[in-house]
């Protein structure tokens, strides 16, 4: 019988984080950022006057990250930066990275963590947009290491859905993509990596009352019911 995997991490807990967080940290984010100017070797700080708004997108393969973060841009004007589209346009450019990255994608495991954030943040400073769903990232602690060396900020919300691994694995199946990495085997190795490299991520974004856990199971449309108050409670987006 497959296991739901988050039941596996007690930490992670569906809270809005404590006010006493959330207050700490946003007056982090605007120390951090108010004495910011847009400095080379980072992440533009400052988009059409605003610091940028972060959503990390988390859960495992075919737990419906994509499918929600459409329906976010539709009502909350993000831009959905999927780090796996990413790859897969690197793959097609035919480069020496793009190589790599399909050898590595094949066996489910992890790209390295600068190629990565390097994609990432390339769409990050070539958007006019200041609000970014990140999905599908980060899926290790290098991957968030990394992103936090390179652009300095930290997300300001982190989604993750929570699938039974049954049903992740039935919707990836069905997925009908053409993706190389959709086939039971590779999925069975997605999954292992998902347990060992993506849920210490989650469980550290949850030690930091950062964390909002969606039960993925139900219709897309019943999911985002949701996730959309998480998003209408930042009245920041709403400008
Ligand atoms: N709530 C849902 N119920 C059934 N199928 C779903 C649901 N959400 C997404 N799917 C389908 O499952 C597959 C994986 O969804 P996707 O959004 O690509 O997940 P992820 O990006 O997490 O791998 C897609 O074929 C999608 O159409
Ligand atoms: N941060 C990331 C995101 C994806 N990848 C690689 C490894 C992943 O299995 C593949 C596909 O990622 P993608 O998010 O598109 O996969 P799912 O939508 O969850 O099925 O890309 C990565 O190495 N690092
Ligand atoms: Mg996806």
């Amino acid at each position: 019988m497959w296991k739901r995997v988050a039941s596996l991490s007690p930490l992670i807990s569906s809270k809005r984080s404590s006010t006493l967080n959330q207050a700490a940290y946003t007056f982090k984010r605007f120390e951090s950022f108010t004495t910011e100017t847009p400095a080379q070797g980072k992440v533009g700080m400052f988009f059409k006057g605003k610091t940028p708004f972060i959503t990390f997108v988390l859960g495992g393969p075919g737990s419906g990250k994509g499918t929600q973060c459409e329906k976010i841009v539709e009502n909350f004007g993000f831009t959905h930066l999927s780090a796996g589209d990413l790859l897969r346009r690197e793959i097609t450019s035919n480069t020496e990275d793009g190589a790599k990255i399909l050898d590595t994608i094949k066996e489910g495991k992890i790209v390295h963590s600068e190629v990565t954030v390097k994609l990432i943040r390339k769409e990050i400073d070539s958007s006019d947009n200041y609000k970014f769903l990140i999905d599908g990232f980060p899926r290790s602690e290098e991957n968030r290491i990394e992103f936090e060396r390179i652009t300095e900020a930290e997300p300001d919300i982190v989604l993750f859905f929570d699938c039974p691994e049954e049903e992740m694995v039935k919707r990836v199946l069905n997925r009908n993509q053409g993706r190389v990495d959709d086939n039971i085997d590779t999925i069975r190795k997605r999954l292992k990596t998902f347990e060992s490299l993506n849920l210490p991520v989650v469980n550290y974004y949850s030690k930091r009352g950062k964390l909002y856990t969606i039960n993925a199971v139900g219709t897309a449309d019943e999911i985002f019911e949701q996730v959309r108050p998480v998003f209408a409670a930042h009245e920041e987006l709403s400008t």
